[in-house]
């Protein structure tokens, strides 16, 4: 039976663990042709995809680990860690937004973008696929960007580890919108 989407809403959780089966890219592509339905204020589309699959991931895991090298070359043991971990994950996409200039387009795409996302990790959830949006610190890094094709004026939004989850983690408690909301009637 189809779920309803409030509940899909409310069971996606961020996943860490996954397991080691593969993830169809076909299946990713479709997944994206549905979250590009997201609203985009004149249709700039602001978003440009790199997906890193099977030996492809090597190019993800090179420039993170490019971001780490001590100043004798050498990786440090928890950035090798991490590079492992990273392997086992069957798909990394990220995602890059242009950055428009003009502040209002720039808010404008970054919501769009993040919309975009958000339907992506929804649709995705609703057929089992699980998946992080990640920011960390190093895809802010120029290494890591020219290692992986980010141009000048482009943004990386999204770094997204994508698979079948091995570990759905409890939900995070969110607080009542009773709590966030004023309604003004008068
Ligand atoms: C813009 C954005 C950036 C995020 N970056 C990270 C990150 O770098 N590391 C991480 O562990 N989670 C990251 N997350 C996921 C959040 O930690 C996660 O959504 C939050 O803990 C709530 O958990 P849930 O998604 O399972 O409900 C990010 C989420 C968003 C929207």
């Amino acid at each position: 039976m189809e779920r309803k989407i409030d509940e899909i809403i409310k069971d996606r959780r961020s996943i860490k663990k996954f397991k080691q089966d593969p993830v169809s890219i076909d299946e990713i592509v479709e997944l994206l042709e549905v979250a590009k339905w997201a609203p985009n204020h004149k249709m700039t589309e602001p978003w440009r995809l790199l997906l890193f699959a099977e030996k492809g991931k090597e190019k993800f895991i090179d420039a993170f680990c490019q971001t780490q090298k001590l100043k004798d070359g050498t990786i440090p043991e928890k950035a090798q860690n991490k590079s492992a971990y990273f392997r086992s994950i069957p798909l990394h996409l990220v995602v890059v937004m242009p950055e428009d200039p003009r502040q209002k387009t720039w808010d404008e795409d970054y919501g769009a973008v993040s919309a975009m996302i958000q339907n992506f990790q929804l649709a995705a959830w609703e057929r089992g696929i699980g998946m992080i949006w990640r920011t960390n610190d190093w895809i802010y890094n120029p290494v890591f960007r020219e290692a992986i094709g980010v141009k000048p004026g482009e943004k990386v939004v999204a770094t997204l580890m994508i698979g079948y989850a091995d570990h759905i983690p409890e939900a995070k408690p969110r607080t009542s919108m009773k709590e966030k909301l004023q309604i003004i009637i008068e």
